[in-house]
Formats: structure tokens, C-alpha cells, sequence
């Protein structure tokens, strides 16, 4: 689950239902504790509308012939995709809209990220009118209509349809949870080899689990019609439940040329969720937040973001490590650092430099010696900079040998050459190098 995701923790059913005493009938004891029965549809619902109630303020109406979103689940994808926001956050844009593509009669995830992200704000599309309906009245109940309005599509429409009514609508992402199955042939067949949620009921309509092709279909759909939307919007993101889906849409990434992407993994009890973003926009998100550890999925991650170097350094004096950090990037001509984070111990330390030229490479520095235009350092604010990284000391414990295990951590945030991003990673590593050792 998500660092940040509450119920890592199991809830305290008995407390929960004192708070929310709908939920009292459907509490169960046994030898450990308390617990609901998950294979029961009113405690499930009556779970969503406690949690819901409890920890966000949200008021919900979930129809009973309708998906019961579990919260857990849900909120990991939302913050996933505050931490993609938040890599982005340094370039001052305050207010965020996001897609939702598929919202469903709850509108789970533009109230859940409304009501954590003040500055955020919805298009919720769906083909469903009877869901649409419920989830105006979600919306309307949690006093959301200024922030989330709701868009009817058809099967056959662009999935993005929204861009396509509004040639001048630009959004900051795009999120989903797609229909999952191709046919109730493909339901049946699930439920029976209990891929999906075994410990969970499936109160979902037809028009909500049922597309054809299935997610893998649906979201390289999605892959498809993106390339046409471009930077319109920043990131393209979709939840997944099948790996062999995930394979698929890597797939349709790589095959249109897309290296800006990541992968993410949402593990709650046994179920396995998957999520993919994508862009086109020359922005970075840090491994953390792209990568995953899942060595079955390794062939399918994207490059790395962020690059850790291990410096030798025989005195951890930490505030001479960050001086000489700062030095090194001063010294980089064409380069200015336009935010540096240093704790009063200095044992934590962030500096992010822009950077409007190359002016470290092998070559770059030999025209210079031949006398070659550098780049003029007063002209790095005006001009677009090429290069936008953070970079920061990693001190870890003591290693075997006494000495102490030192990484210089330097995270791409903008930029669209990959070489010129690596040249500078190590440029500054071997500068910080050479310092040490003086
Ligand atoms: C798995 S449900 C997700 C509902 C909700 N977002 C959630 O996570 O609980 C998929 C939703 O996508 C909707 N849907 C199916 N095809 C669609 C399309 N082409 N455009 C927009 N929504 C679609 C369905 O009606 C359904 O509400």
C-alpha cells in the first residue's frame, strides 16, 4: 500500500461503527477481534460509507446495483497521483484539473481527491446515464459542484472526448479505472480462478466490468488517442488488474515512442493493482514514484530518473560535503541553482539547478577552450532551460569498513535529452569527487 495510505493499519471495526453506527449490524466478533464479513454486500457498502465518513467528511450513496468502491484501493491511486503532481509543483501552477475517466455512480475518486487537494478540481466522463445521475448527486451532497462536473460520453466516442468538445481545454491528468472484462464469459471465468478480489463481492453492472477487448483494449485505446492530445494534457494515467494487461500497454507506450513513463503497484492484502502514467510533456517523476521492485516486471520499467552515485568519503563532515556541493554547482557555467534546502545540521540538503546549455560535456568544454559562444550565465532566466534537476546528499549508516556510505542522489525534473541529463550527473559526481579528496 501507499506510504501514506492509512489503512495500512487494518481499521478498528468496533470504533469505526460508534462513529458510523450503520455500520454496528454488520460487525462481527471472533476470538481476534472484530471484523465485517467482505463476501456480504451491505457490510461492504456500509464499510465504504464509514470510512468514507469518518476519515474524508464524504457523504456517499452507493446504488445497490452498482460497483462498491473499496476505499483502500481507491486512495492509493489518488495518492500515487499526488506524488506526480507534487514532482511538478515547483513550476507554480496552483490549481490542478484532473480527468476521470469512468467515474462511476460514486465518483469516488474526485471526491476522495477533492477533498485531500484543495486546489483540485474535476471532469468526471461517463457512458452510464444512471451512474451518471448518482454521481451528480454524490457530488451535490459533498457540496462539490463547483469543482467536479460531470461529462456523458458514448461507448463509441473518443475515450478523451472532452478534449475534442473543447479544442482549448488542457488538464494536468487523466485517471481511470477501467472496465475490466471483455464478456460475462471472461466474469464467470475470473470469479471461478479468483483472479480478482477473493475476498471481496463484485456488485458491478454490465456496462461497468464488461468492454470489449477488456482493460488491455480500453487503456491502449486510451495510448492511442493520447498521441493525438499531446501536452495538452500532462499525464495520461490508468489503474490496471491484470499484469499480462500491463505487458499490453507497455507495449502501445513503447510502440508509439513514449519514454516518459512509469509503473506503479498497489498491493492490499492479496489483490495486485497496477498503474501506468504517461507523457508527452518533457517533465520527470522520480523512480520512486515510476519504478517498482517486482522483479517479474523489471523488462517493462522505464529508464531511470534518478541517479545515486556512491562518493568515497573518509570524514562524514556533512557540512563540508554540502559546501562542496554548492560550490560545484556555482561552477557550472550557464547554470544557476534556484532553490537550495539546507537543514541547520546539514544532514539534509536539496539544491535544484536550471541549466539553459551544455556546458560540461567533453566537447562542450573543448569548444569552449577553441573559444566557441558559451552560454551567457545572466541569460539563464530568460531562456528556456534545457536541464532542470534537483541534487542531494544521501548519507546512510556507517559501512562495513568504518568509513561512512555516502550517495550523491541527482533526480531529473525537466528535460529532453537523457544524455545531457546523465552527463550532468556525473560532471557534478566527479567534481564532488575531486573536491573530497583535496
Ligand atoms: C470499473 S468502473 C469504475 C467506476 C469508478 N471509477 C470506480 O473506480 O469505482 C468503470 C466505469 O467506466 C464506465 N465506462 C465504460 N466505458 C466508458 C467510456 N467509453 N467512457 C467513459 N466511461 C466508460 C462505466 O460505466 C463504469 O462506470
Amino acid at each position: 500500500m501507499h506510504p501514506r495510505n492509512p489503512y495500512r493499519i487494518p481499521p478498528d471495526f468496533s470504533q469505526l461503527a460508534k462513529v458510523y453506527p450503520a455500520l454496528e449490524p454488520c460487525i462481527i466478533s471472533y476470538s481476534g477481534g472484530f471484523s465485517i464479513d467482505f463476501k456480504n454486500e451491505t457490510s461492504q457498502r456500509r464499510l465504504t460509507e464509514a470510512l468514507l465518513h469518518r476519515d474524508f467528511g464524504i457523504r456517499l450513496n452507493l446504488p445497490l446495483n452498482r460497483l462498491c468502491p473499496p476505499v483502500p484501493n481507491r486512495l492509493n491511486y489518488v495518492l500515487w497521483l499526488q506524488d506526480i503532481i507534487h514532482t511538478t509543483e515547483f513550476l507554480g501552477n496552483m490549481s490542478v484539473l484532473g480527468l476521470d475517466i469512468g467515474t462511476g455512480a460514486s465518483a469516488i475518486y474526485p471526491l476522495l481527491s477533492c477533498k485531500l487537494n484543495p486546489d483540485w478540481s474535476f471532469l468526471a466522463t461517463d457512458v452510464d446515464k444512471f451512474s451518471l445521475s448518482c454521481a451528480q448527486s454524490n457530488i451535490e451532497r459533498n457540496g462539490l459542484a463547483d469543482r467536479i462536473q460531470v461529462f456523458e460520453t458514448t461507448p463509441e466516442a473518443p475515450i478523451f472526448a472532452p478534449f475534442h468538445q473543447d479544442p482549448n481545454l488542457k488538464a494536468d491528468f487523466t485517471m481511470c479505472n477501467p472496465p475490466f472484462y471483455s464478456s460475462r464469459d471472461d466474469v464467470s471465468a475470473s470469479a471461478d480462478s479468483k483472479e480478482f478480489e477473493p475476498n471481496a463481492v463484485c456488485t458491478g453492472a454490465d456496462v461497468e466490468m464488461i468492454t470489449e477487448g477488456g482493460e488491455s483494449s480500453f487503456v491502449r485505446r486510451m495510448v492511442d488517442e493520447s498521441v493525438e492530445i499531446g501536452q495538452r494534457c500532462r499525464w495520461y494515467t490508468s489503474m490496471l488488474g491484470k499484469m499480462s494487461s500491463l505487458t499490453e500497454v507497455i507495449g502501445a507506450i513503447r510502440g508509439h515512442g513514449i519514454q516518459n513513463y512509469g509503473i506503479t503497484e498497489f498491493i492490499q492484502g492479496f489483490t495486485r493493482r497496477w498503474a501506468v502514467v504517461w507523457s508527452f510533456s518533457d517533465l520527470r517523476i522520480s523512480d520512486t514514484v515510476a519504478r517498482i521492485a517486482n522483479p517479474q516486471l523489471q523488462n517493462l520499467m522505464p529508464p531511470r530518473n534518478t541517479l545515486r552515485q556512491a562518493i568515497r568519503v573518509p570524514t562524514p563532515d556533512k557540512q563540508r560535503l554540502v559546501n562542496i556541493l554548492s560550490e560545484a554547482l556555482a561552477a557550472v557555467e550557464g547554470a544557476r541553482v534556484v532553490n537550495a534546502e539546507i537543514s541547520d545540521d546539514s544532514s539534509s540538503s536539496r539544491f535544484i539547478i536550471y541549466a539553459s546549455k551544455n556546458t560540461w560535456s567533453r566537447a562542450a568544454r573543448r569548444k569552449n577552450k577553441q573559444g566557441g559562444p558559451l552560454a551567457d550565465p545572466t541569460a539563464v532566466e530568460a531562456s528556456v532551460p534545457n536541464l532542470i534537476a534537483s541534487l542531494q546528499w544521501i548519507f546512510g549508516d556507517k559501512g562495513a569498513a568504518g568509513g561512512s556510505e555516502t550517495f550523491l542522489e541527482c533526480q531529473w525534473i525537466q528535460g529532453k535529452d537523457r544524455n545531457l541529463f546523465e552527463g550532468f550527473a556525473s560532471h557534478i559526481s566527479r567534481k564532488v569527487s575531486e573536491a573530497i579528496s583535496h
